[in-house]
C-alpha cells in the first residue's frame, strides 16, 4: 500500500487494529510490520542468500541437485539474480542476440549449463507471487495481533469466513503456544452496599427480562481471563498463567449521562471497555448496548454503527492530515454526502479506493476492519460513485476540526501533530456521526489546560441523547465532567455513585485549610517565623482540643487538617469560635471543604492492593533505621513487633507503626515506620495470620518474621 498515497508511505496497518468485526484486524499489526520493515528483511534475505551462494555455490547449475534448486526457486530475489545473470550472460559482447519474447522458453547462447530458461524464471514468479501473497494473508489471520486475538488455524475452512457471516470465530494466545487451563470463576460478593446494590438491580433485571429505555449500556457480570499459555521458544519456555483482567463487572450506565470508569493502572478499565467494542473476546458474562448483545456477531456488528470510540492510543495514520482523517472516517460511516462541505483530498479517495480494493481483492469485508463501516455502500460496487462521494462538500469536518481547536492545523500531515493535538483528533473522530454510545479511553491524556478544557466543554455538549463512558487518570475530569463514577481495582467495581457520594463515604471526611497572615495589627514582623510558629501551636491546640486532629500539612503560612466524618456536628460552633478568635489566632483565611476524589481514588486503590496482599500472604523486608535490624512482614501490616527484643523489664518486646505508600505501579511499599515502643500489655498477634507469622519464627535467607498485631487493640490501648 505504500505507494497509494501522496505523502508518502501508506497508513500504518496497525492503526486499523480495533476495527473488524470479530475483534481487532487480523494481524494487520505482523503486516505493518513487515511493510516497515521491508527493506531491514531484503538486506538480511541477501545477505543470508550470499553465504549461502558461499558456502555451496550457486545453484542453477547440474551440480546442485533438482531438489535444491527448487527450494531456492522460492524466493524470488533468487530467481530475479538468475534472470539477471541469463540476461548478462545473453548480451556479453556486441555480437550475442539478448533474449527475445520469443525465444524466452530457449537457453541463452553464451548458457552452456542452461538449467533454468527466463520463460521458466517468469512462471515461477507468477507462482511465488501468488504463493507468498496466499501466505501473507494466511500468517496475517494465525497470528495473534496486538491485543492477542487470532484466526483459528484451519479459520479458511469455515464457510463463514468467506460468506462474511458469524461463526468466523476469533482465538486467543500464540500459535505455538498451548493454552493454559482457564481458572474457575470465583463468585466474589462486592464489600460495598452502592456497588452490591447495583449488581442486585442488574442482576433482577436481567432475570425479569426488563428492557429499560433509559439504560443505554447494561454489564451483566462481564469476565475476562486472558489465557494463560507456553510459548515455546528456540531455547526456553515461558510460561504465563491465565490472568482475570475482569472478575464479574454488574453495572448500567444511563442515557444521556457521563459515566466515568476510575481505576490504577491495571484495574480494568481498558479490557472492559475493548469487550465493549468488541476488540477482546469476552470470558463470561454479556454486555448489552442499546439492547444488542456483544457476544452475538450480528449484534456486534450493529452496535459498531451506534459507538464512536477513542481509544487509549491514537489510532491515525501519520500520512494524512486532519481534514482528511475526519473525511474518512465521516464517509466510512456514511454520512451523507450533502451534510459534507470541504473538498476531499484527493489522496484520501485514492487510499480509501485502494484499501478498498485491497480487502475485495483479498476476500475481506471491508466492513471487518472498519468498525464504523455502518453505512459504506456495500452494495455500492461503483468506485466511481465512491470517489464521486468523497469528491462532495464536508460540513461536518470543519465544524469538528473547529470544535476540537484544529482548523489551522486541518492541512497538516497527522504525524506532524503534537501528542495533545492527536488526542483532540482522535476525540472529534469518535464524536463524528453522531453515535449513540461514546467510549473514550482517556482523551485528554497529553493536553495542554487550557485545550483540556475546551474539550470537556465538548464532551459535555455531546452528552445529550447519547451515552458517554470516560476513564481516565484525572481526578478533575472525572469530577468535572462525571454523572456517575465507579472505581475499578483488580478487575471488580469497588465503588460506584455520584463524586458528592463517593468523597462523603470514602473520603476521610473535610478539609480545612487554616492560612495565617503575615503581618500583626497592620504591621509586618520583623520576627515573623516566630510569631507565626506561636499562632500556629495556638491553633494546633484548638483544633487538638476540640475535634482531636492533628495537622495532614503544615508550612510557615498554612495548615491543614482533616476531619473525620464523625466530627461533623461538632463543626458548626468550632467554626464559629474559630472564626471569632481568627485575629488572636493571626489567621488570614480558613476553607473548608470536602475531602478530594484523588483521596477516595488512594484509599480504594490501597484497600484493593492491601486485599491481594493478604490472600496471596506476601511478604516485604522492614529495615529499622535505628538498628538496622531486618524483619520479615506481610504487606500492609500496621503495627508489627520486633523479634529479638524482649527482654526482662520488657518481656513483649518492642514494636513499630509501619508506614505504606503505593509506588508509581500502584505496589505497596514502606514508606518509613515510627520510633520502637514497648508492645503494650494484653496486645494478642492478629488471629488471622499463619502461625510462623503470628510467633515471629525464621523466613526466608534466615530473617526474622516481625509478629503482626491487632491494630484495633493498640488504637483502643492508646485511647485509653
Ligand atoms: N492481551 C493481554 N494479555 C494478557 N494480559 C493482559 C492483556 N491486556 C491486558 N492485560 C492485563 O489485564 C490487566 C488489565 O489491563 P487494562 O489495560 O484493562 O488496565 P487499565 O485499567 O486500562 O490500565 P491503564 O489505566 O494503565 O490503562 C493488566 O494487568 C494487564 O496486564
Amino acid at each position: 500500500m505504500e505507494y497509494l498515497t501522496e505523502h508518502g508511505p501508506a497508513p500504518n496497518s496497525a492503526g486499523m487494529e480495533y476495527l473488524t468485526e470479530h475483534g481487532p484486524a487480523p494481524n494487520s499489526a505482523g503486516m505493518g510490520y513487515l511493510i516497515k520493515d521491508r527493506k531491514h528483511e531484503i538486506n538480511l534475505n541477501m545477505s543470508c542468500n550470499m553465504s549461502l551462494v558461499t558456502a555451496f555455490g550457486f545453484p542453477y547449475a547440474k551440480s546442485i541437485s533438482k531438489q535444491y534448486r527448487i527450494i531456492w526457486s522460492f524466493f524470488p530475489p533468487n530467481l530475479l539474480a538468475e534472470a539477471l545473470t541469463l540476461l548478462a550472460k545473453a548480451t556479453s559482447t556486441p555480437q550475442d542476440l539478448g533474449i527475445s519474447w520469443s525465444r524466452r522458453a530457449k537457453c541463452t547462447p553464451n548458457d552452456d549449463e542452461c538449467v533454468i530458461t527466463i520463460d521458466d524464471i517468469y512462471k515461477w514468479l507468477v507462482a511465488t507471487f501468488v504463493v507468498w501473497f496466499v501466505l501473507a494473508i494466511y500468517f496475517d489471520n494465525i497470528i495473534p495481533n496486538v491485543s492477542g486475538v487470532r484466526k483459528s488455524v484451519f479459520y479458511f475452512l469455515n464457510p463463514g469466513y468467506w460468506l462474511g457471516r458469524s461463526g468466523n470465530k476469533v482465538k486467543e494466545g500464540g500459535i505455538c503456544s498451548c493454552i493454559g487451563s482457564v481458572p474457575p470463576e470465583e463468585v466474589i460478593s462486592p464489600d460495598d452496599e452502592d456497588v452490591l446494590e447495583e449488581e442486585n438491580l442488574v442482576k433482577q433485571q436481567t432475570k425479569d427480562g426488563v428492557n429499560d429505555p433509559n439504560i443505554a449500556v447494561q454489564i451483566r457480570g462481564l469476565r475476562k481471563t486472558y489465557p494463560g499459555s507456553t510459548n515455546i521458544g528456540c531455547c526456553k519456555c515461558k510460561k504465563n498463567s491465565p490472568y482475570q483482567a475482569l472478575r464479574g463487572l454488574w453495572v448500567n450506565f444511563a442515557k444521556d449521562q457521563l459515566f466515568c470508569l476510575l481505576g490504577p493502572n491495571g484495574a480494568g478499565k481498558t479490557t472492559a471497555i475493548n469487550c465493549l467494542t468488541g476488540i477482546t473476546p469476552v470470558t463470561s458474562g454479556d454486555a448489552l448496548i442499546y439492547g444488542l448483545s456483544v457476544r452475538s456477531s450480528i449484534g456486534m456488528s450493529k452496535i459498531r454503527k451506534l459507538i464512536g470510540v477513542c481509544p487509549q492510543f491514537d489510532i491515525l495514520w501519520d500520512a494524512l492530515s486532519g481534514k482528511e482523517h475526519l473525511h474518512l472516517f465521516a464517509s466510512i460511516k456514511g454520512l451523507r454526502p450533502s451534510s459534507i462541505k470541504s473538498v476531499c483530498e484527493q489522496v484520501v479517495c485514492v487510499c480509501v479506493f485502494h484499501f478498498r480494493h485491497a480487502l475485495l481483492f483479498t476476500g475481506v469485508k471491508m466492513s471487518n476492519y472498519l468498525d464504523i463501516s455502518t453505512t459504506v455502500k456495500q452494495n455500492d460496487s461503483s468506485d466511481s460513485a465512491f470517489l464521486l462521494d468523497c469528491s462532495s462538500e464536508m460540513q461536518v469536518t470543519e465544524k469538528s476540526l473547529a470544535e476540537v481547536r484544529l482548523t489551522e492545523a486541518a492541512k497538516m500531515r497527522a504525524g506532524s501533530y503534537s501528542g495533545g493535538m492527536k488526542r483532540r483528533l482522535s476525540v472529534a473522530i469518535a464524536l463524528i456521526g453522531d453515535p449513540k454510545l461514546v467510549i473514550l479511553d482517556e482523551p485528554t491524556t497529553g493536553m495542554d489546560p487550557i485545550t483540556r478544557r475546551h474539550v470537556w466543554d465538548i464532551i459535555e455538549n455531546a452528552k445529550k441523547g447519547r451515552a458517554i463512558v470516560l476513564t481516565t487518570h484525572s481526578m478533575e475530569e472525572a469530577d468535572i465532567l462525571s454523572d456517575g463514577i465507579g472505581i475499578m481495582a483488580k478487575g471488580r467495581l469497588r465503588c460506584i455513585g455520584t463524586s458528592i457520594r463517593l468523597k462523603s463515604r470514602f473520603g476521610t471526611g473535610f478539609i480545612a485549610n487554616v492560612s495565617f497572615a503575615s503581618s500583626t495589627n497592620g504591621q509586618s514582623t520583623p520576627n515573623g517565623g516566630v510569631v507565626s510558629t506561636a499562632h500556629h501551636e495556638a491553633v494546633k491546640q484548638f483544633f487538638k482540643h476540640h475535634l482531636n486532629v492533628v495537622p495532614k500539612e503544615e508550612n510557615k503560612s498554612f495548615l491543614t487538617f482533616v476531619i473525620p466524618h464523625d466530627r461533623e456536628v461538632l463543626l458548626p460552633n468550632f467554626f464559629t469560635e474559630l472564626q471569632e478568635r481568627a485575629s488572636e489566632f493571626g489567621i488570614a483565611d480558613i476553607q473548608l471543604g470536602l475531602t478530594t476524589l484523588e483521596e477516595v481514588f488512594l484509599n480504594i486503590a490501597k484497600q484493593a492492593e492491601l486485599e491481594t496482599a493478604t490472600a496471596e500472604g506476601r511478604l516485604v523486608t522492614l529495615t529499622l533505621a535505628t538498628s538496622g535490624t531486618s524483619t520479615e512482614i506481610p504487606v500492609g501490616a500496621r503495627f508489627v513487633g520486633i523479634p529479638g527484643t524482649e527482654s526482662a523489664e520488657n518481656p513483649r518486646g518492642n514494636m513499630v507503626e509501619v508506614y505504606w505508600d503505593q509506588d508509581e505501579s500502584g505496589t505497596l511499599c514502606i514508606s518509613g515506620h515510627s520510633d520502637e515502643t514497648p508492645v503494650p500489655p494484653n496486645i494478642e498477634p492478629l488471629a488471622s495470620l499463619a502461625p510462623a507469622t503470628r510467633r515471629g519464627i525464621l523466613g526466608r535467607g534466615g530473617v526474622a518474621r516481625g509478629i503482626v498485631l491487632d491494630p484495633d487493640q493498640i488504637i483502643g490501648s492508646n485511647s485509653h
